[in-house]
């Protein structure tokens, strides 16, 4: 797959483990920074990545922030993404079984590098069940786009 990932100051470390873990089961990695521990606001990396998913320049992205809790959050302000932020593995066989997610975000300060790739492989190796969770994601992009779920 081609994987798209960013971390911020929090996260370095983090990050270059993710991805020599990536290229190692032979995914395409795009590390779009950053790559020194100088203090960084995270939204501007979390839109750089979302573009490359929207784009379909890469197939998922991997967020790496502190806690990832406002990376999530900047994440899923961008039309057509949906980003979860995944601290264990069942969390991250859901975001993809049931909500498509196409984003993942975890947390370094929250979760230990060994966790992270244990939730990634989950990630990368569960699919979309579709069926009444497709439903679920219509309604969720009705949402989005302003609309109401109330019939009123
Ligand atoms: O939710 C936000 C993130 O996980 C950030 O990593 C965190 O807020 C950054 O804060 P600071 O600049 O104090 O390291």
């Amino acid at each position: 797959m081609r994987i798209a990932i960013v971390a911020d100051h929090n996260a370095v470390p983090m990050k270059a483990r993710l991805v020599d873990w990536l290229a190692a089961r032979g995914h395409e990695v795009d590390d779009r920074g950053v790559h020194d521990e100088r203090v960084v606001d995270y939204p501007v990396l979390c839109e750089d990545l979302c573009r490359r998913v929207l784009s379909g320049a890469a197939d998922t992205g991997v967020v790496l922030g502190g806690s990832g809790s406002g990376e999530q959050m900047a994440c899923n302000k961008i039309r057509g993404i949906r980003a979860a932020l995944c601290h264990d593995t069942f969390l991250a066989g859901i975001a993809r079984g049931n909500n498509d997610a196409t984003v993942l975000v975890m947390g370094a300060k929250v979760i230990a590098p060994d966790a992270a790739e244990r939730i990634l492989e989950v990630w990368l190796d569960t699919g979309f069940r579709g069926g009444r969770h497709a439903e679920r994601l219509a309604q969720i992009a009705v949402l989005e786009r302003g609309g109401s779920l109330l019939g009123d």
